[in-house]
């Protein structure tokens, strides 16, 4: 893939995405569809967007029991998204089911500890000890589970690509420099996280919201 920056179409609107993709598909390597798209627009929608031309990311973050994400991921297969995320946090016996069920040209990619949470949300939730030792751990877990790869901040993609050199390292929360972070704790910019090992790079708003959004993802992708 020669440009590896994942455009998050993160709208309920599909003419407003679909307006949105068109614009920045020769800038872009794919489209991201995330809750807020799949529920307003569910596979009718993404089949839409499909037609556009470039891979599709289905980001829907299942996290249930191993049977409820094996049959939700059976039910898109149809769709055969490039890339499919469920939480690693939901253990090791739904991410094996997860990845059975999915479309065999499917990276089933688990997401490790979000972007938007830093030590002390993870503290909150019980859970002691770093953000590095978080998603080195569920990282581990992932890949014993025989997921494709990962979803973490810029800030762990180095050491996790380094214990395993041959997953697939998903990294959003990514911002230009002087970039807004917004509801982001854990940011890098695009050049540092593909340098540490980033496979690829989900960025949103920083080209969705720009005044002219292609010109913003031609800018990220001439510092890449
Ligand atoms: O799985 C994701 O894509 C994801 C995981 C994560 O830890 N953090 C994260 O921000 N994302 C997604 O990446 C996108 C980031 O958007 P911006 O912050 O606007 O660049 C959103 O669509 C999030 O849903």
């Amino acid at each position: 893939m020669s440009n590896r920056i994942f455009v998050a179409i993160d709208t309920p609107d599909l003419e407003r995405a679909r307006a949105l993709a068109t614009r920045v598909r020769h800038h872009v390597g794919g489209l991201k569809l995330g809750l807020e798209f799949f529920c307003a627009n569910g596979p009718a929608g993404v089949r839409a967007m499909e037609e556009i031309g470039l891979p599709v990311f289905l980001d829907l973050k299942l996290h249930d029991i191993p049977n409820t994400v094996a049959k939700a991921v059976q039910s898109l297969a149809p769709l055969a998204p490039a890339i499919l995320t469920v939480h690693a946090a939901g253990g090791r016996a739904m991410l094996e089911d997860a990845k059975a069920a999915a479309h065999p040209d499917t990276k089933v990619v688990a997401v490790t500890m979000l972007t938007s949470l830093d030590e002390r949300d993870l503290a909150d939730t019980g859970v002691g000890g770093s953000a590095h030792d978080h998603v080195m751990r569920l990282a581990d877990l992932a890949r014993a589970a025989g997921l494709d790869g990962i979803v973490c901040s810029g800030a762990e993609v180095k050491a996790a690509h380094r214990a395993w050199p041959k997953g697939f390292f998903v990294v959003p929360g990514v911002r230009p420099a002087n970039g807004a972070a917004g509801d982001q704790k854990r940011v890098v910019t695009p050049r540092q996280a593909l340098d540490d090992g980033a496979s690829i790079l989900v960025i949103g708003r920083p080209i969705t919201q720009a005044e002219d959004p292609d010109a913003a993802a031609r800018a990220i992708e001439a510092t890449l």
